[in-house]
């Protein structure tokens, strides 16, 4: 177990450079299946899930160049991919379920039998994606396991999505980039990372309508070609650095080119006193005065609501929970997306927050707490241990957060990072 040592009442200071999306760079690297050509992708954040999927490609046979240090990660799959293969997907990450849909179009058979749970977050289902694979012809044999097989190249589909799933909608876009003709989804998830898929696909030859909104029209091709892509910056690791420098007392600049996905999440976070400044290309959190935003309409609760982009993300919903421990106002915080996502708020208590869990979505944190540290423990969800961390940061003394590995499945050198801008942190093995 991987545990942090903190000790808060340290202001950060300086200026970082935010890493690639986790969500982003996954799904990328499920699409160079599709090719056999080389495919380079830049910005390739260095963290434990990539990992899991360069052993796993390289014990598919897939020639990996990953340069850490340039962020670079060229990789060229073999024309054949053989059964023994199939069964051994990368575990416990969710993205792993988005090998389903290029395996089929690649080997004509997958036998799936694996955790694609991700983080402790709620059920994670593969409903959706299963239902995506038959309609586009993918046939299910009776049994424990899924067992999907496909006949040759799928013919164009309609599909209007129950919900608007990331993962789901990335499924579907990987088949329909290879199907005949133009395929139609309804209700997809519009979220940068799934527009980064999109535009990847587009560069390997497909044909989308529709990148970033909620009807996505594929037009797909027989053969993909290479490509070379950027993932794109990490919104959310662009807000956790905000609020990290914050709520210390600091003074943090975060450079990146995302702007113009920032607004209303630097909306929410004003919304519980932190102050930033907009420059071309940076953001600068510039102070904290811990007052939560009134609303006009006296009888509200102040609120946060997470929701399928172009709401604020539920990924970063417990990092705004982190920031309001400390403020001097009450908010309302509203997951509408998982059903598991607040359970953790029973450690905030141990900080000395007084908090209500009022149902498995919704969490009031009140105001003017006496803080204190503490030892607490994080589930495992990587956003968690970096709101738990957020809340200790400010807090005066040493806090000891337990199990806070699964931040490494999103964030490289994250406590280097901190580090380096002047926080007293570290891991304890
Ligand atoms: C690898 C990856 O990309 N993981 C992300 C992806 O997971 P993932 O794609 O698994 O998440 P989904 O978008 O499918 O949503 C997760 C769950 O939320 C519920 N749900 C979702 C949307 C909705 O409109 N109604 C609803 O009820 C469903 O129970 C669903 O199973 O998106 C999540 C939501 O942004 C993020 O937390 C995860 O980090
Ligand atoms: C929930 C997350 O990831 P996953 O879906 O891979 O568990 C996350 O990135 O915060």
């Amino acid at each position: 177990m991987a545990n942090l040592i903190v000790n808060g009442g340290r202001p950060l200071n300086g200026t970082l450079r935010p890493n690639g999306n986790k969500n982003a760079v996954l799904p990328m690297l499920c699409a160079t299946l599709l090719t056999e050509a080389q495919v380079t992708l830049s910005n390739v954040p260095d963290i434990t899930d990539l990992a899991k999927f360069i052993d796993y490609f390289r014990s598919i046979g897939s020639e990996v160049d990953y340069d850490r240090a340039a962020e670079t990660l060229s990789i060229k799959h073999p024309a054949k991919l053989t059964d023994d293969a199939i069964e051994r997907l990368p575990l416990r990450i969710r993205s792993a379920i988005m090998l389903l849909a290029p395996i089929l179009l690649r080997h004509g058979h997958l036998r799936f039998d694996v955790d694609a749970k991700g983080c402790a977050l709620g059920i994670r289902e593969i409903d959706p994606h299963i239902a995506i694979l038959r309609t586009f012809g993918a046939a299910m044999a009776p049994g424990d396991h899924i067992d999907l097989t496909l006949d040759g190249r799928p013919d164009a589909q309609s599909i209007w999505a129950e919900y608007a799933s990331v993962t789901a909608t990335e499924t579907f876009l990987l088949i329909a980039a290879m199907a005949r003709g133009t395929s139609v989804l309804t209700n997809a998830a519009s979220e940068p990372h799934v527009q980064a898929l999109c535009h990847m696909l587009v560069e390997m030859g497909a044909r989308i309508e529709g990148i970033g909104t909620s009807r996505l029209s594929v037009t797909g091709v027989e053969t993909l070609s290479g490509a070379t892509c950027r993932v794109p910056d990490d919104h959310h690791e662009v807000a956790t650095f905000l609020a990290l420098g914050g709520v210390s007392g600091g003074r943090v600049t975060v450079e990146t080119d995302i702007l113009d996905e920032m607004p209303l999440i630097l909306d929410q976070f004003a919304k519980l006193g932190l102050q930033f400044e907009t420059a071309p290309g940076a953001v600068t959190v510039t102070g904290w005065t811990r007052e939560v935003t009134p609303p006009l309409t006296a009888q509200m609760t102040p609120k946060i609501e997470a929701a399928p982009w172009p709401y604020f993300p539920a990924d970063l919903l417990p990092q705004a929970i982190g920031v309001s421990v400390g403020c001097k106002g009450d908010v309302m915080f509203w997951n509408k997306v998982y059903e598991g996502a607040m359970g953790w708020s029973a450690e905030l208590a141990k900080f000395g927050v007084r908090c209500h869990l009022s149902d498995p979505h919704r969490l009031i944190v009140f105001g003017n707490n006496k803080l204190k540290p503490a030892e607490v423990e994080a589930p495992y969800i990587i956003r968690v241990v970096v709101g738990l961390l957020i809340a200790a940061i400010q807090i005066d003394g040493q806090s000891r957060i337990l199990n806070a590995g699964p931040v490494r499945r999103a964030h490289p050198r994250f406590i280097e990072n901190l580090t380096a801008l002047g926080a007293d942190i570290r891991w304890e093995e």
